[in-house]
């Protein structure tokens, strides 16, 4: 049966707001807020930039790039706007469910409160969800509030999550560099959450290893990691780090898993069913990933883990939903009830009620991906 991955319902719970902007956009956005500073000035152009620039091989270089695109989401109607195209461009992309993500306290330069800035995007994601189903779409998003952990703010957006739980807010993130800044910087803000009955996911194990993932789920208590790709680091096969030879070891997975052994962390994540929000593309880029051929997603997927497919950000990858899953069916391997596998996967990982999640998957996920068979 013909695999049209674009078409498939998919879900993603890792794509950052000021990561997916249309390039068009953000050329819009300049001019109407005076930001004189973007290195080029015509669509192809600045598109091209953003995907070179953030094609460094270092996260911290990658992450330079939002500059440009925090520098024009400083006002509601920025905001709004850049929510509600994000909206419609998933649901265009085929996507039944989004988790997308943002920090409030980048957007504040001229003069919104974080409030103010929750609003904002809330009542654009409203305005994109009533769009896409006008068009005939079924996308339904909620709002993840990150802390960027470079800074001192994690309590208040921790506090700012909980008080907008509910309307479109379902949780919360900690986000930027990663070396230097472990998650335990952020205790108070996690035991907050905790307290309140809050979810949350913390980006770890991307562009440090196994330390800033052991925090971030036995000090933390994370409900998800952001990547998680240096689990590997505590996978072996045949007394060697899988990380050594990621191409062989993919191969020996797809046959015989039970020849890996794990070491404590990587078991605990795996037995737990700690879901992985891992996004291939975005990991090349930065260096936390060789290849999309060698990425360690297709290990982890073979070795049992709860695995889920996402953009991390679409603009500075070039990327969708549709993009990453035939990236993966072409140089991966993948089949259909891979990409099943992962749907089905983000969708009970997502940060919304039990009964809605069911519903998605007996009622969309599966009827979709098991038509025809
Ligand atoms: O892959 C990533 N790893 C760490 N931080 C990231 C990644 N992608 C984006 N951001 C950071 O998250 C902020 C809020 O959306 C972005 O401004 C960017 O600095
Ligand atoms: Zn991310």
């Amino acid at each position: 049966m013909e695999l049209d991955v674009a078409t498939l319902p998919k879900v993603v719970l890792h794509d950052h707001l000021d990561g997916g902007l249309r390039p068009a956009t953000v050329l819009d956005l300049a001019r109407e807020q005076g930001y004189a500073a973007l290195p080029a000035t015509e669509v192809d152009a600045l598109a091209a930039w953003f995907s070179e620039a953030a094609d460094s091989g270092s996260l911290v270089r990658y992450l330079e790039t939002f500059d440009h695109t925090v520098g024009v989401m400083q006002t509601e109607e920025a905001l709004a706007r850049v929510a509600r195209e994000c909206v419609t461009d998933l649901a265009q992309d085929g996507v039944v469910y989004a988790e997308v993500r943002y920090a409030p306290e980048q957007h504040l330069r001229h003069g919104l409160t974080l409030d103010q800035v929750v609003e904002a995007v809330n009542r654009g994601l409203r305005e994109g969800e009533e769009e896409a189903s006008g068009a005939g779409g079924r996308i339904r998003v909620r709002a993840i509030l990150t802390a960027m952990r470079h800074a001192a703010r994690s309590e208040e957006i921790a506090e700012l999550t909980v008080r907008h739980l509910g309307e479109k807010v379902c949780g919360f993130d900690i986000a930027g560099a990663e070396d230097g800044f472990p998650p335990t910087r952020h205790l108070p803000a996690f035991d907050y959450l905790r307290h309140h009955n809050a979810h949350f996911t913390i980006h770890a194990g991307e562009a440090f290893g196994l330390p800033s993932i052991w925090e971030a789920i036995q000090w933390c208590g994370a409900e998800r990691l952001g990547h998680g790709v240096r689990l590997v680091d505590d996978i072996t096969l045949d007394g060697a780090p899988v990380g050594e030879d990621l191409p062989a070891a993919i191969a020996r997975a797809a046959t015989d898993p039970g020849a890996f052994e794990l070491g404590p962390l990587a078991a605990y994540v795996k037995d737990r069913r700690i879901p992985l929000e891992m996004c291939p593309s975005s990991n090349v880029q930065t260096g936390a990933a060789p290849s999309i051929e060698a990425h360690p997603v297709t290990l982890l997927k073979d070795l049992h883990f709860r695995v889920t497919l996402n953009t991390d950000n679409r603009l500075m990858s070039a990327t969708s939903m549709t993009r990453e899953a035939q990236l993966m069916v072409d140089r991966a391997g993948w089949t259909r009830s891979d990409l099943r596998r992962v749907a089905v996967n983000a969708m009970k990982s997502a940060f919304l009620p039990f009964d809605e999640r069911l519903a998605i998957i007996e009622g969309v996920l599966k009827p979709a991906y098991d038509d025809g068979r």
